[in-house]
């Protein structure tokens, strides 16, 4: 829901010896998609592990708003019992998205091929991010979008009334473009074609597949080439959500960064359109290990094992990197500053249009912790200061960003002052537990 309360103002300081093991929650993506499939298909949709994060639960309140059931049992198993393809009811409120860039565009896509109209909004952040990117292509299926100057929320689509099918190729790498014009195929006849030329996250594709849509990936030199047959019975499934590598990634970078740890981030899901941020670790010298790799719902999953990694250096991250990780960049900013060396950070002009401008947010505390970062439109610089080399002691604004916020609390545990963060209280959207968790490593972390 739009506006997360008073803000939350907490702190970290110098830690030491992070030990246990660490349950993350299920992966946000995933489970926006198995709400939003779920209510498109004709039956009852089960999931367990879905994450309980306020961006899911808005989802979860918008499919209920457009005619889903949506239900939780006691012992946290989820039910949606959904209205099919094409039958989405007209909501008769304001859909609230409140920080959610994902609910927000995958549930554009997926009512704008139906006769109903519907108006979105979500928090001042929310309300600021880009809707065109998807409105764009939901024009060429017929639906009209009306919003603020900029193509901002709040915003309402006119879902077209005879939908026709489509073939685009997606102009910026993002996963809630593709899924919002795939999602949008399903009721409109025939083919639609998305055509992506960088990879970006593959659960759409994957997860329609799962619910029985006709859907194919082909590589070809144009890109990633996907084509969605239209108006399909989805059948309902039952989905076991992995754990969130995004999430896991506060944990195993507290860990290399903070004397003494050795951290076990169980069952996190290394699809490899998400494990960039991993490989980047590894490549920069972290103690950081796969246990117990295995397969599990078609997607590799592994056991991550994290240890204090006191000589790690800054490497060059290859840009055509960047989609696998790019919810990762805030947090490995961090680590870069506690390594030895420059880490560059280039392909990345995505971060400027999240939550926050993701560059600038961090650029700003991390100065003020003493850092040297230089940055540009679709780059940034960290000067690592090594290991327990970064004073810290400032106070950094989170911008109504979780990650920003997570991050700044990761430095706090490695810094030589506390560092505090103005406001954690959307830490809540993605990573309920986050405090709690963090203090069961042993992290010295609290509200002040
Ligand atoms: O499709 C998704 O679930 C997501 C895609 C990414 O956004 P973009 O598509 O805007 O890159 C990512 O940053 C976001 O956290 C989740
Ligand atoms: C960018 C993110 O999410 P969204 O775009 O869904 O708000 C994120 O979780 O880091």
């Amino acid at each position: 829901m739009s506006g997360h309360g008073a803000p939350v103002p907490m702190q970290s300081s110098l830690s030491s010896g992070l030990k246990g093991e660490a349950h993350v929650p299920g992966d946000k993506s995933i489970s926006h998609r198995s709400l939003i499939l779920g209510a498109l298909s004709v039956g009852e949709t089960v999931v367990t592990g879905l994450l309980e994060g306020e961006d899911v639960l808005d989802t979860a309140r918008a499919m209920r708003a457009m005619g889903a059931k949506v239900a939780r049992d006691a012992d946290g198993v989820w039910r949606v019992h959904g209205v099919g393809v094409g039958g989405f009811a007209e909501p008769g409120q304001v859909i609230d998205c409140g920080n959610s860039g994902t609910g927000v565009r995958l549930i554009m896509g997926a009512m704008a091929t139906s006769p109903i109209t519907a108006t979105f909004t979500g928090d001042a952040s929310l309300n600021g991010r880009p809707m065109a990117r998807v409105t764009d292509p939901l024009a060429l299926f017929g639906a009209r979008a009306v919003g603020r100057a900029g193509g901002r929320l709040p915003m309402t689509i006119v879902g077209a009334r005879e939908p026709v099918p489509v073939r685009y190729v997606v102009p910026v790498p993002s996963a809630q473009v593709k899924s919002a014009v795939l999602l949008a195929g399903l009721n409109a006849p025939g083919q639609t074609v998305v055509i992506e030329r960088e990879a970006t996250r593959d659960h759409t594709e994957r997860m329609l597949a799962g619910f029985g849509a006709e859907i194919s990936t082909e590589v070809t030199e144009e890109g990633r080439v996907i084509t969605l047959t239209g108006q399909p019975e989805l059948t309902p499934q039952t989905i076991v959500v992995p754990r969130d590598p995004s999430s896991a990634a506060f944990p195993v970078c507290a860990a290399l960064i903070t004397e003494g740890s050795d951290v076990l981030v169980p069952n996190i899901g290394l699809n490899p359109t998400r494990a960039g941020l991993f490989t980047t670790l590894r490549e920069m010298g972290a103690d950081l290990t796969y246990e117990n790799e295995r397969e599990e719902g078609g997607e590799p999953v592994a056991d991550l094992r994290a240890r204090f990694s006191p000589d790690m250096q800054g490497i060059e991250v290859p840009p055509e990197r960047a989609a696998s990780m790019i919810d990762e960049y805030p947090v490995l900013s961090v680590v870069a500053a506690c390594a030895t060396g420059r880490t560059v950070m280039r392909g990345v002009k995505e971060l400027r249009v999240k939550e926050s401008d993701r560059i600038d947010a961090m650029a700003a505390g991390l100065r003020a912790c003493g850092v040297t970062v230089e940055d540009g439109e679709d780059w940034w610089i960290v000067e690592g200061m090594g290991a327990g080399g970064v004073p810290g002691g400032a106070t950094c604004a989170s911008h109504l960003d979780h990650r920003i916020a997570m991050s700044f609390l990761v430095l706090g545990l490695a810094s030589r002052d506390p560092v505090t963060v103005d406001d954690g209280g959307p830490i809540a959207t993605s990573f309920p537990v986050f405090e709690a968790l963090m203090a069961g490593l042993g992290a010295e972390m609290r509200r002040v």
